[in-house]
């Protein structure tokens, strides 16, 4: 990746204001489905017009090689749209670095990051990767029901997500991870700068146009889309939701 790109968060704007869709697909491909790399391309083609990205987790970064991956993001290119790796990197600052290396080379234009790791290390690693042209989205709150017990824990007389939220700023991340079904946190967060990503749609429980209201700017969602009878029905659909409800 070439460090004259224009940054991540601009690129993935841009691709959501062309598509006008506010939709990360999460590329969650059941483990049942034999050809892996043909039903991501398959299911790409199919809603590519009403997704502004793509994001991967462990359903494909594990089962698939470095080329396969690759050639599925020259594929989101293709289609304009961005490439997210959700691997919630968690690490010292050298494994980090390597795993920065690693995406970046596959394509990947931003990786999600855990703020666990710490200020020093958070900001090493938006460092490392706006340095190969890529963005970091860092989490705040997750949306399972157990995120509580983490994200929610009492630090210092606050929420841990507080703290997270000041470091994802302070390192300079592109953006943050707060779950659509934690809609106080929602809007909470929705004061801040940082463009706000939300997964916990339709199969946790969250609705799409909720989130939007309650402040999120992306909204991440796999299964409802993935696993549906026709994707690219269901994703036009939550794609017009959304639209109306940005009009009222
Ligand atoms: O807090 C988080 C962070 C990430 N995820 C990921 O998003 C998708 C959601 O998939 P659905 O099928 O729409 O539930 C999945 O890849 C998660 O690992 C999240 O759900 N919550």
């Amino acid at each position: 990746m070439s460090n004259s790109r224009e940054p991540f968060r601009e690129r993935i704007a841009r691709a959501a204001d062309a598509k006008k869709s506010p939709i990360v697909l999460a590329l969650d491909l059941p483990t049942s489905k034999r050809n892996l790399p043909a039903f991501a391309a398959k299911t790409i083609r199919a809603v590519g017009q009403h997704i502004c990205a793509v994001k991967m987790n462990f359903h494909l970064i594990l089962p698939l090689s470095a080329s396969e991956i690759s050639r599925i993001n020259k594929l989101v290119h293709s289609y304009g749209l961005q490439s997210i790796a959700d691997i919630k990197l968690n690490d010292i600052e050298n494994t980090n670095e390597v795993a920065i290396d690693h995406l970046t080379r596959m394509g990947f234009d931003a990786v999600i990051a855990n703020p666990f790791i710490g200020k020093g290390g958070l900001a090493a690693l938006v460092q490392k990767a706006h340095k190969a042209g890529a963005g970091v989205i860092a989490l705040v709150y997750m949306s399972h029901p157990g995120a509580k017990e983490g994200f929610g824990l009492e630090v210092g007389g606050r929420g841990l997500y507080s703290e997270f939220l000041e470091r994802a700023t302070g390192a300079g991340a592109d953006g943050i991870v707060v779950g659509a079904t934690q809609l106080d946190i929602l809007r909470q967060v929705a004061k801040q700068q940082l463009p706000v990503y939300s997964p916990g749609i339709g199969a946790q429980g969250g609705d799409a146009e909720q989130a939007i209201r309650s402040g999120a700017d992306y909204l991440i969602i796999g299964r409802s889309i993935v696993e549906a009878a026709q994707p690219a029905k269901v994703a036009k659909e939550i794609q017009s939701r959304i639209l109306l409800s940005v009009r009222k």
